[in-house]
């Protein structure tokens, strides 16, 4: 859903429906079937968001193990000429993870994150990235994933810890005071 400008009620209702949203795919109301789409973190999420032109734009597919997302990076994530800047590969797999979010149920955020840089990512050239959760312990989730070019050779991967937070973490986040999570 687009995020309205200018209007305070219209920005909250649009977040409220947004909340209201991910808290039915927690609760098991909604679900999202193998094969299918997942919807973006919001629609201007830098890392899945559509209406965001600076954004990466990924489309992520639910699979039977975790997620999938074919992805090539384009000219504005340029690091060194004609390759991928190592900052946006990192984005790539940290979303992918916010992603794996729906397989598990639980809402939570990137505590660390660890990426392996085997080979450069070309840009123009897409790359498959799969993510999946390995392990939960308490409010630790430890999640992992690759990213494959065409060829099948392993270009990069990733190991994150997630931490489970609740809805309120994210609610008014630019207002609450520092240190107040939920
Ligand atoms: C309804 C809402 C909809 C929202 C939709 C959006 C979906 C998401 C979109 C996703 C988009 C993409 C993703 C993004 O971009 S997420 C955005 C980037 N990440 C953040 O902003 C997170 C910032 N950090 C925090 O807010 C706090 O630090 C959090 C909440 C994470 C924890 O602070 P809190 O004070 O609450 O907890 P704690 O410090 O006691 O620690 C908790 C537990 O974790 C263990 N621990 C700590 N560190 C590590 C470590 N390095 N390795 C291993 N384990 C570690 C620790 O021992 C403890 O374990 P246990 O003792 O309990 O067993």
């Amino acid at each position: 859903m687009q995020r309205p400008e200018g209007n305070a009620a219209e920005v909250r209702r649009a977040d409220a429906e947004f909340f209201a949203q991910w808290t039915s795919y927690l609760a098991g109301q909604e679900t999202v079937a193998i094969g299918q789409t997942l919807p973006p973190h919001s629609q201007d999420c830098v890392g899945c968001g559509p209406a965001n032109p600076a954004g990466l734009g990924l489309q992520v597919v639910r699979t039977a193990e975790g997620v999938e997302a074919v992805h090539s990076f384009s000219d504005a994530h340029v690091g060194a000429p004609g390759i991928a800047h190592g900052g946006v590969v990192a984005l790539a797999f940290d979303d992918l993870f916010g992603f794996v979010l729906y397989t598990v149920g639980a809402l939570a955020v990137t505590r660390s994150i660890t990426v392996e840089y085997q080979a450069p990512f070309r840009l123009h050239h897409p790359y498959t990235f799969r993510a999946q959760a390995r392990e939960r312990n308490g409010r630790r989730l430890l999640l992992h994933a690759e990213a494959w070019d065409n060829a099948g050779r392993m270009a990069g991967s990733a190991s994150a810890t997630f931490v489970v937070v609740g809805a309120g973490h994210f609610i008014s986040g630019a207002e609450r005071p520092h240190g107040e999570d939920g």
